[in-house]
């Protein structure tokens, strides 16, 4: 019998959740606390209050408020889907009420746009010695995209060299301009400094100025452009190997156009401003202005096509694969109310707490996706949702 408490309310979360609910062998017990507990409630209603047995107001900055939560409780595992600025709080709240923890994206201090998994990585002792797990990004990227590379090296390569993530959305959502998850968090991501990895080390590029044209299956060809993103980090470190690791996305002129504009006219800064007598930071103010992603789910056509290009060795000759999953924006929402961008993090979120639970996924410390056995979280992925697919590749599609 397990028990599970979420904290966060939003797109992802209310994934997630729906997805637990269907597994009562595994989610007998689901509470959830978020800051606005309107929402949380709403969700309660929406699942069942057999489901969703209790929910909670709570501000996860303050681990102290995390653990009142927690004692009332007590649940086997926190399944942390609020935002990067509270990992670090919720972590100590497990750590200081013996649970298991769980994220899909890594630490980021609110007035620095920087994430690194540093902060979460140096918790590794403090994990090992209370006998407990945490499991750092399990949603599609970072998540799925480190199990892909796990799964490409245990079953299709001696060795793997080249690595190339890709995350398209071909989705239509109507709007001139809005973002799929947390507005706040996506934009700080999109306009830092590109960097990949090359040979031992870091490099970094002027922020969207490397573009591939690559064709992505069941959607064509799209503008994808090379940015940081953090499962390279992990990645790079877990398979040695690596001469080169790189992501790129997806951005349409129309995006792009809208981004330059906000960012010229300083509505993405993070520097709080004088506003009226009041201290506002604008990139808040834009988020409050732009819709709410989990408003664009009714409508949205197209799909998304996230996957993995890697190239090493095999049998001593060279190949490239890709793996990669299709996921349509209509049937999620005929599913579960929710666009393809919730969709593919909620999921792994509950594939990764399943596995947690279910004893697969468990071992005192904290762990990235790529550092357990693929197979179980790859056969959970077709069962729940986010079927995948391998590719073998004549060459790299990459010119560069
Ligand atoms: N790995 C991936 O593939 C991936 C993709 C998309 C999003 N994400 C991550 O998923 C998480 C959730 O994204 P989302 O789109 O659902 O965001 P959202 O903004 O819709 O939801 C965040 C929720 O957290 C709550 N929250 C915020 N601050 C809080 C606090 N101090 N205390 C308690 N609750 C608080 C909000 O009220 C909201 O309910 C984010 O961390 C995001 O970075 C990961
Ligand atoms: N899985 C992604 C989700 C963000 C998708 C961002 N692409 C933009 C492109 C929009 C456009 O070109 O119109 C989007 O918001 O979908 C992640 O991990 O960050």
């Amino acid at each position: 019998m397990s028990r599970v408490l979420i904290i966060g309310a939003g797109g992802v979360a209310a994934v997630t959740i729906k997805k637990c609910a269907r597994l009562p062998e595994l989610f007998d017990e689901i509470y959830l606390a978020s800051r606005t507990v309107s929402k949380c409630e709403a969700l309660q209603q929406e699942v069942g209050i057999d489901r969703v047995k209790g929910v909670f107001a709570v501000d996860a900055d303050h681990a102290s408020e995390v653990v009142k939560v927690i004692n009332q409780v007590k649940p086997d595992l926190v399944i942390n889907l609020a935002l990067p600025y509270q990992d670090l709080a919720i972590m100590d709240a497990s750590l200081e009420t013996g649970v298991h923890y769980l994220d899909t994206a890594n630490y980021e201090p609110k007035d620095v746009a920087k994430f690194e998994y540093s902060w979460q990585w140096a918790y590794q002792e403090k994990f090992e010695k209370a006998g407990l797990t945490a499991l750092l990004g399990s949603g599609f990227d970072p998540g799925v995209t480190n199990v892909y590379t796990a799964y490409a090296a245990k079953h299709y390569f001696d060795e793997i060299h080249y690595l190339d993530i890709v995350d398209c959305n071909g989705g239509d959502h109507g709007q001139a301009f809005a973002t799929n998850f947390n507005p706040e968090i996506n934009i700080r991501e999109i306009t830092q400094r590109g960097r990949f990895f090359e040979h031992g080390e870091w490099k970094e590029t002027d922020p969207l100025s490397v573009r591939e044209d690559l064709d992505y299956q069941n959607i064509g060809v799209r503008a994808s452009y090379l940015m940081f993103h953090e499962e390279l980090e992990s990645i790079v470190k877990h398979f040695p190997t690596l001469k080169r690791a790189r992501f790129w996305m997806t951005f349409g002129d129309a995006y792009l156009t809208h981004l330059k504009v906000l960012e010229g006219i300083g509505m993405t800064s993070i520097e709080p401003i004088d506003f009226q007598g009041q201290k506002i930071v604008p990139l808040e103010f834009l988020k409050a202005v732009l819709p709410n992603p989990g408003s664009l789910a009714d409508g949205y056509t197209g799909m998304t096509c996230i996957g993995t290009y890697i190239t090493g060795i095999k049998d001593g000759k060279e190949k490239t694969i890709f793996i990669y999953n299709n996921c349509d924006h209509a049937a999620c929402f005929a599913e579960v109310g929710a666009q393809a961008v919730s969709y593919t993090t909620g999921v792994p979120a509950m594939i990764g707490a399943s596995l947690m639970l279910n004893g697969k996924w468990k071992k005192p410390g904290v762990w990235n996706m790529e550092q357990f056995d693929p197979d179980p979280f790859m056969d959970m992925l077709n069962q729940h949702g986010l079927p995948w697919h391998v590719l073998e590749c004549d060459k790299s599609p990459f010119s560069q």
